[in-house]
């Protein structure tokens, strides 16, 4: 299977520029992995260190057992089946769209040569565009054309850089299905930087989120999501509600908003619990046993979100409920919880 194995990548830019710090990452054969993080975490700097545009100061690169990019090795990058989806597709303008996915492939007849461009045509669902222009084609339709490229000579490895930042909302999420669909199909395995964490949750089979050139966590998205490492990573993934608790047992802690069971054993005494804010529920504020004020309601169309101050709670508590509302700034509400939390050390 075409692994991929990351160990230990180091690279700086000069003296204290270092911008990978020893960077882990494993990525089974045939998965997508999306790597996530702020700005300047290092992402594209990663990319570049695995497709070979940049030698790595230490560690290693691996595909398939293959070793691209370790001690006294560096694979040149046309020699590492690797395919690549840029931002904005970066099609050859002058060339019209069976030329550009034919670009790699040399060394084939011109008969396998057609019939391997017809097939990703059709695979990224726009077969009969080979004779058109890129400047004839979409947004959308240049990012699968590039996908097309990418995957016609059979990679092993397929990095896809920030491909769907400049669609607009609505295409985003179809293109992004179908070049999901696209690589399921083929087999590769893949890695996408994105910042987007709405895109990597949704999109990637496994989620790496970077901080300071390492992986911080690398998990399914359920897992990342439900159960973070630490705050930091709960927040960037999502919206994050946290109170403090006291661990009663190793399997609930006690709160504010009363007895809330832990999703992992809880490890601590006392810290933050971590909630989503789907995960709260307004109730009547006459039978519940955690009742707070309404400082603040947010309609978002398919749901709102409502903030509530709760006595004993430093912050306000954000809730996600679904569709209009009947509440009101001002109002008093019950709140109920439901679902685990996790526990975590209080950030010094
Ligand atoms: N060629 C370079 N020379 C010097 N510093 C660089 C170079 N390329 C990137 N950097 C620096 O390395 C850090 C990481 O950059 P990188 O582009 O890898 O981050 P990123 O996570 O992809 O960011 P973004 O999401 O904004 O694209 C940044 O501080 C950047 O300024």
């Amino acid at each position: 299977m075409n692994d991929l194995q990351i160990s230990g990548v180091v690279k700086s830019y000069g003296p204290g520029a270092t911008v990978l710090d020893g960077l882990d990452l494993t990525v089974q054969g045939g998965h997508l992995a999306a790597v996530l993080g702020p700005s300047g975490c290092g992402k594209t700097t990663l990319l570049r260190v695995i497709a070979g545009f940049l030698g790595a100061d230490a560690g290693a690169v691996t595909v398939a057992g293959r070793t691209l990019t370790g001690p006294g090795v560096h694979l040149p990058p046309e020699r590492r089946r690797i395919g690549i989806v840029p931002q904005e597709g970066a099609l050859f303008p002058h060339l019209n769209v069976a030329r550009n996915i034919a670009f790699g492939l040399t060394g084939t007849d011109r008969r396998a040569r057609v019939q391997r461009v017809d097939e990703m045509l059709e695979l990224v669902g726009l077969g009969g565009y080979g004779d058109r222009m890129p400047h004839e084609l979409s947004g959308g339709q240049q990012q699968r054309v590039a996908l097309a490229r990418a995957l016609a000579p059979e990679p092993q490895l397929v990095l896809l850089d920030e491909p769907f930042a400049a669609l607009d909302s609505g295409l985003r999420g179809a293109v992004r299905a179908d070049v999901r669909a696209a690589l399921r199909s083929t087999g590769a395995t893949a890695v996408l930087v994105t910042h987007d964490q709405q895109e990597a949750l949704s999109t990637a089979d496994v989620v790496a989120v970077v901080r300071h050139g390492r992986v911080a966590q690398c998990a399914v998205p359920e897992v990342l999501y439900q159960r973070p490492a630490d705050p930091w990573v709960a927040s960037f993934v999502g919206d994050a509600v946290f109170i403090t608790g006291t661990a009663e047992t190793n399997t609930a802690a006690a709160t504010a908003l009363g007895r809330i069971p832990l999703a992992a054993p809880a490890g601590l005494r006392e810290g933050l619990v971590l909630l989503r804010p789907e995960q709260l529920h307004l109730t009547d504020p006459d039978t519940a046993t955690a009742r707070g004020t309404v400082t603040d309601v947010r309609f978002f169309g398919h749901d709102s979100m409502v903030t509530v101050s709760v006595d004993g709670v430093n912050q306000p508590i954000d809730i996600r409920a679904p569709g209009p509302l009947q509440v009101r700034r001002g109002g008093m509400v019950g709140i109920r919880v439901t679902g685990k939390a996790t526990l975590h050390a209080t950030p010094s």
